[in-house]
């Protein structure tokens, strides 16, 4: 079902501590400033805080726990991996795949996350899906080729049912951590194009059904605009997730 959602990925930052303030924090500002609008946050730490920061999350309201990564096999001898059973385990409903840090960093390639798409779906996380161009992509005038090819290759061999699970983030590379975000005119026309991708490979009701969050230097000073966009539907922030008051304002911008 479609929702709007602010998702903080923590990436590899904080400690512990770090972590438990910063929710604490996350937490009192919402919960004293964020009244009727309809937004889902999901908080995305590293994974030994998942437990320690889902504790802090008050139960059954806006907040829901998220992972950054999982390995495609439910168990066995992967020495330092962990498996979407177990992040399910400790509370965690939501997982990112696909991150282009992960793709670049550490190859997983499409083949890969649809193995690990299906074991987040297996043990009943939902993916937070990550597509998303670099410039040298967007330069060359390929974006739309590329996005498609993401989608499909990656994405679209999931059954109807495993797909409405799915969230999808648009995050153009060349705006990750960078300072320079997409305008909303970008970002809408990559949406709105997903948006029809969905109904191709799908059909019309998936494609209206279907989160899609942006990401890329989206912050406090940027979110409203983004978020009016018809076919934006949240973010997928990160550096501004690690500052309470920023992260706050950005859910606040629906
Ligand atoms: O997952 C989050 C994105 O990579 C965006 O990161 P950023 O907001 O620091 O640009």
């Amino acid at each position: 079902m479609r929702k709007n959602i602010v998702a903080g990925n923590w990436k590899m930052n904080t400690t512990l501590q770090d972590g438990q303030a910063l929710i604490s924090e996350i937490v009192n500002m919402v919960q004293d400033e964020v009244t009727g609008s309809a937004v889902e946050v999901v908080v995305c730490p590293p994974f030994p805080f998942l437990s320690a920061i889902g504790r802090q999350l008050p139960a059954g309201g806006r907040f829901h726990l998220g992972a950054q990564n999982c390995h495609q096999k439910e168990t066995g001898a992967f020495t330092g991996e962990v498996s979407a059973k177990m992040l399910q385990s400790v509370g965690a409903e939501y997982v990112i795949l696909g991150h282009s840090e992960r793709r670049q960093y550490f190859g997983e390639d499409d083949e890969l996350l649809s193995q690990k798409l299906k074991a987040a779906l297996a043990a009943g996380l939902k993916p937070i899906f990550c597509v998303g161009e670099s410039l040298e992509t967007r330069e060359a005038d390929e974006t739309f080729n590329f996005i498609e090819k993401q989608l499909k290759d990656g994405l679209f061999h999931l059954s109807n049912e495993e797909f409405d699970q799915v969230v999808i983030a648009y995050e153009p590379i060349w705006a990750i951590g960078t300072g320079k975000t997409a305008t909303s005119q970008q970002a809408q026309e990559v949406h709105a194009f997903i948006r029809e991708q969905i109904a191709r490979a799908y059909d019309a009701e998936a494609a209206l059904n279907t989160s899609i969050l942006y990401g890329g230097s989206a912050n406090a000073q940027n979110a409203r605009e983004l978020f009016s966009q018809p076919d934006v539907d949240g973010g997928l922030i990160g550096g501004a997730s690690l500052k309470s008051r920023d992260f706050t304002e950005i859910i606040k911008s629906f």
